[in-house]
């Protein structure tokens, strides 16, 4: 039997109310030695006094909600114990709990994970849980909800019943046929696999949006020394994130802001300014970091000085690309307009923020083309990815296998690599890393 466990799931500190969770068989009767008094009706909000089970002392005046097994998030019996949110309260009432018998604080990710083992989510829906409570931005939000829901689980295990029927066919065409077995997959089951081949094929290929949403937009900021780099990212992040002066070579290592762009979150990234001759080592790996993150950008943003015009730093433009906004600056000093319409710069002036709503608007469009998702459920993860990589070859594999038995485990393997996902089959050795990522209380 599973050990009953404890944990506060409300974010640490002072806050008007903190929420201990337990949940385990010893749940309804931690909650009755807190209270001394019988266990409230499940599912009712009740006030009432919590003493020390020890030395009686009064540790709060709280409201609290019992569920009982299976009708609650875990599966397993579940006291909330919702606190006034004070340190010596909350502390009080967990060194509390630490002293009952069978008693144990949870893990981090432990509530979720014994949802999910007593069949209350699969993984994919766990792991949008952890999704959900990271999620800065409205459309993470809402992806992680999709997911929640079970969207990905269902279009997952939905795939899996289709290659589970396409199984099914192969093996009765293996036990029935006569000596003479038709060479691979009969005709029959064929499109079947084929179709879903497609189907994974086209769920795969999608830019990597679903990931990307999760992890933000990366965009990076790139320019000749002095170009305003530096200015332009405090400015479009409100803050003096990185420093900012009139020598040439002042930012060196990579600063990056959290931005909402529109719901779309985006990690915007400050670089060292690109020239040749490096004042020293310092700035030349700055400059290496500079070009490396440019390489691994989603989009750049490629700054010049708009008082060098016409002239345009030439170890800048050979980094523009379809992915690149171009975005003249110091507008303040120079009027940069007409000049290179072929680039369609953005006019700015990081100084007096001329220009700068439209540069947003901008970034914002080049967010929302690479991150909306549609009304299908999106990938989300790179463990997802690699299961549907290994579930597609296994399907044309099997499309070629010269044998029905062999073309039948092909199968087999790629309907695992679906039941992996969403955690219906051999997970146990992923289960600590995927839950090692959530916090405690969860
Ligand atoms: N007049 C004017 N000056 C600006 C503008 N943007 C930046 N500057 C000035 O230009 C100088 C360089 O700005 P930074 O933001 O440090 O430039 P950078 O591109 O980050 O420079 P490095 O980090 O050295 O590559 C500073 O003196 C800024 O005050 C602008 O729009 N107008
Ligand atoms: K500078
Ligand atoms: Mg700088």
């Amino acid at each position: 039997m599973n050990t009953t466990i404890y944990a506060l799931a409300t974010a640490p500190g002072r806050s008007g109310v903190a929420v201990v969770r337990i949940s385990g068989p010893g749940a309804g009767s931690a909650l009755a030695a807190l209270t001394g008094r019988p266990l409230p009706a499940p599912r009712r909000a009740v006030l009432t006094k919590l003493r020390d089970p020890k030395s009686g002392d009064a540790l709060d005046d709280a409201l609290v909600l019992r569920f009982t097994a299976p009708a609650s998030f875990t599966g397993e019996d579940v006291v909330e114990l919702h606190l006034h949110g004070g340190r010596a309260v909350v502390t009080g009432v967990i060194e509390a709990l630490a002293t009952l018998p069978g008693l144990r604080l949870a893990e981090p990710g432990e509530f979720t994970r014994r949802a999910f083992e007593n069949g209350k989510l699969d993984l994919t829906e766990a792991e949008a849980v952890a999704d959900l409570i990271d999620a800065e931005t409205t459309a993470q939000r809402r992806q992680a909800l999709r997911q929640m829901e079970g969207a990905l689980g269902k279009l997952y295990d939905g795939w899996r019943e289709r290659l589970t029927r396409a199984l099914a066919h192969i093996e009765a065409d293996i036990d029935f046929a006569e000596d003479d077995l038709p060479g691979g997959v009969a005709d029959a089951v064929r499109p079947v696999i084929a179709g879903l081949a497609r189907e994974i094929a086209s769920h795969l290929d999608d830019g990597g949006r679903g990931e990307r949403l999760r992890e933000g937009l990366h965009i990076a900021i790139v320019g000749a020394p002095n170009a305003g780099k530096s200015s332009l990212l405090n400015a479009l992040a409100r803050r003096d994130a990185a420093i900012v002066s009139a020598r040439a070579g002042t930012t060196r290592d990579i600063i990056e802001v959290h931005l909402d762009l529109g719901g779309y979150p985006v990690v915007l990234a400050d670089t060292a300014g690109l020239r040749e001759a490096a004042a020293d080592e310092v700035e030349e790996e700055g400059i290496r970091r500079a070009r490396d993150r440019a390489a691994r950008a989603d989009v750049k943003v490629a700054v010049f000085d708009a008082a060098t015009l016409p002239d345009l730093d030439p170890a800048t433009l050979d980094l523009i690309d379809r992915d690149t906004v171009v975005v003249f600056n110091k507008t303040d000093l120079a009027a940069a307009t007409d000049l290179r319409p072929d680039l369609s710069p953005i006019l700015v002036s990081a100084q007096t923020g001329d220009g700068l709503k439209l540069l947003e608007e901008k970034l914002t469009e080049f967010s929302a083309d690479r991150l909306a998702i549609g009304s299908a459920p999106s990938l989300t993860r790179a463990r997802h990815r690699a299961a549907l990589t290994e579930c597609r070859e296994s399907l044309l594999r099997a499309l070629e296998a010269p044998l029905p038995e062999l073309a039948a485990e092909d199968v087999r393997l790629a309907s695992r690599a679906l039941g992996r996902i969403t955690g219906r089959v051999d997970v146990e050795d992923l289960l600590d890393v995927i839950f090692r990522d959530f916090c405690i209380g969860k």
